[in-house]
């Protein structure tokens, strides 16, 4: 069971990372009012990371218990851990030192300071989430799992590059062809640096909510394409889904080329 993508479009960058962060700050509300805990997969780029400071610049934030909160990665560069390229790095800064998460809830991908390389990463990535999903099923014996390898992902953010790619699954590559795995690592990405970790798409589209954030006019034919139907292999971004909810928050310059059919005139802007 998945959910059909929604669109909503703001007028500007700004005003879109505005928007993402305060829908991001109401979904952790709400999940921890309902179950005290709440999970984000947090994505790189610059939306993702400029959402993050939006979300730690809004006096609204302090609505969340961040201590309660579990942070995942959606991919990593696998660099050095302390590398500024690093999504994880970059989130840190941008929100998570600055709202006091607490680190033992944060759960970064394997760096080069630990791991030989990608793959040994991605298989230790996995096993960091099939233990938590374990230790959410044992602490729930109600709860139910939608797979048994990964914790309940209440919102998963992802970015989109020009190419249509989402986390580290680029076009027609190994990536986002991989199957019964919830990790992949990558070793030829098309985007700097080479060497990358990521969810795969069995494991991305198990989360409660899939929100796609897109910015610029560079983005607009992957969008249009995500959006009219492509298959996921040549365009990635056209393959997640959120299993309640599949919303792709764009700005005007990455509308361009949306199929007006997609457009939900009640869901637009928020911020
Ligand atoms: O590690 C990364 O590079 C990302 O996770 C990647 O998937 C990113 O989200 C898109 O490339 C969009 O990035 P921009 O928003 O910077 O274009």
């Amino acid at each position: 069971m998945t959910a059909e993508p929604k669109v909503s479009i703001h007028p500007s960058q700004t005003s879109l990372a505005a928007a993402v962060a305060a829908r991001l700050i109401t979904r952790l509300v709400d999940v921890q009012s309902d179950r005290g805990t709440a999970t984000v997969v947090l994505t790189g780029g610059s939306i993702g990371t400029a959402a993050l400071q939006a979300v730690a610049e809004s006096p609204a934030h302090t609505a969340v218990d961040w201590s309660n909160v579990h942070v995942w990665w959606g991919d990593e560069r696998f660099l050095a851990g302390d590398d500024p390229e690093r999504n994880a790095v970059q989130a840190r800064a941008a929100l998570l030192d600055r709202v006091g998460a607490d680190r033992t809830k944060v759960h970064e991908f394997g760096s080069t300071d630990a791991f030989s390389d990608e793959n040994a990463a991605a298989v230790d990535y996995a096993e960091q989430l099939a233990a938590q999903a374990r230790a959410e099923a044992e602490a729930d014996p109600d709860t139910v799992l939608p797979d048994a390898r990964l914790p309940r992902f209440d919102v998963l953010l992802l970015g989109v590059g020009p190419d249509a790619h989402i986390a580290s699954l680029f076009p027609e590559m190994a990536g986002i062809r991989t199957r019964d795995a919830t990790t992949v690592g990558v070793a030829d990405a098309p985007k700097p640096p080479p060497q990358r970790v990521s969810l795969t798409l069995e494991a991305i589209n198990t989360a409660q909510e899939v929100w796609l954030s897109v910015s610029g006019s560079d983005k607009a034919g992957a969008v249009g394409l995500a959006l009219a139907g492509a298959g996921h292999v040549q365009v990635p971004a056209a393959g997640a889904r959120g299993r309640r909810k599949t919303l792709w928050l764009i700005d005007q310059d990455a509308a361009q080329q949306l199929p007006g059919r997609l457009i939900d005139h009640e869901d637009e802007p928020v911020a």
